[in-house]
């Protein structure tokens, strides 16, 4: 659906895009991740024909965006970072306005324009002017407008920024409502929205290509990808010479030693955590030493993202 080759784009020096390089197949949720500055707007806004490269090609079904620019762009809809929404219109006046400017007409525009505000829910505020709407409902505005022509491919940049827990949901869900019929690739920096919404994820680090892969599968690339964490009630030699007589644990770290309560991390490279568990838990039994807690604590796409952009900007929330 959309092949994206040795993309590259140079602001001067600067090099935001590097060799970009993946596949977008028809019918996912695609989560485009990565730290402020790192180059999703500007892979966005290349894709969907705003924006020239410096090098590379991008195709949407089978066009490419710099020669057939008009055939490629009528498979997209897209929604960018800061949408340009006219704040004197009302939503209705201004899907009138994208719509004829993607040259639907007449009764095709209209009856499409229904289904787009009955979609996106704007019903209740479709004759109200647009500088009244709260952000959800711009944002709305905006999903609606990128949905006109009825696109394959709805491109999102930043859909959830600056709206409130409440309006997140929401959007969350009408994009999740969208992923049944049209393919949709969103770009975060929020790590919780991907893991909820999207089932490929791709990681871009200092515009490269970091990983590329679903959600579960980006976890278990993690070389730590398990740890078992407890809090024992006892010295910390007496805690090293328990440990060093369990055969499966050979790693781990010894955190806030205070008041003879002293927290461990034991790193799982091979076996079940829930043996390497119940192994911990008779160990310190048969010392007669107190655990006060033990759990087992899977590894995240949070830890992904961390390892992959250490060193990098600000880190999602
Ligand atoms: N017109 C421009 N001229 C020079 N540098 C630019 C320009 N546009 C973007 N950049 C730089 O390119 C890099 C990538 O920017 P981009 O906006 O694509 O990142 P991003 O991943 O979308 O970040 P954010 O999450 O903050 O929006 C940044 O370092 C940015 O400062």
């Amino acid at each position: 659906m959309i092949k994206v080759e040795h993309l590259t784009k140079r602001y001067g020096n600067f090099t935001a895009v590097n060799d970009l390089s993946f596949e977008i197949e028809e019918g996912h949720v695609y989560g485009f991740l990565g730290p402020n500055g790192a180059g999703k707007s500007t892979t966005m806004n290349i894709m969907t024909g705003c924006l020239s490269a410096t090098e590379g090609h991008v195709r949407i079904g089978g066009h490419d965006i710099f020669d057939e620019p008009d055939k490629a762009k009528k498979l997209m809809g897209y929604l960018p970072e800061q949408p340009p929404l006219y704040m004197n219109e009302t939503p209705l006046e201004y899907l009138k306005f994208v719509g004829e400017a993607k040259g639907i007409k007449g009764r095709e525009l209209a009856g499409q324009i229904k289904t787009v505000v009955e979609r996106t829910r704007l019903e209740d505020v479709q004759n109200r002017l647009i500088s009244k709407l709260s952000k959800g409902y711009r944002q709305r505005v905006g999903i609606a407008q990128a949905l006109l022509g009825n696109p394959g491919v709805i491109i999102l940049d930043e859909p959830t920024v600056g709206l409130d827990p409440i309006q997140i949901i929401e959007i969350r869900d009408l994009i999740k409502q969208l992923g049944q019929e049209h393919t949709v690739i969103l770009s975060s920096h929020i790590l919780s929205e991907v893991q909820a919404i999207c089932e490929k994820v791709l990681i871009i680090v200092r515009g490269k290509l970091a990983a590329f892969d679903e959600p579960g599968n980006l976890e278990k690339l993690l070389t730590a990808s398990n740890t078992v964490s407890f809090v024992a009630e006892a010295k910390v030699w007496e805690i090293e010479e328990i440990l060093q007589e369990i055969e499966a644990v050979s790693d781990w770290q010894i955190k806030n030693p205070e008041d003879g309560r002293v927290r461990v991390d034991v790193r799982i490279d091979s076996g079940e955590a829930n043996d390497i568990c119940r192994s911990i838990f008779l160990a310190f039994a048969e010392k007669k030493r107190a655990l006060l807690e033990l759990t087992k604590k899977g590894a995240n796409l949070e830890d992904v993202f961390i390892e992959l952009t250490e060193g990098e900007s600000e880190v999602a929330d």
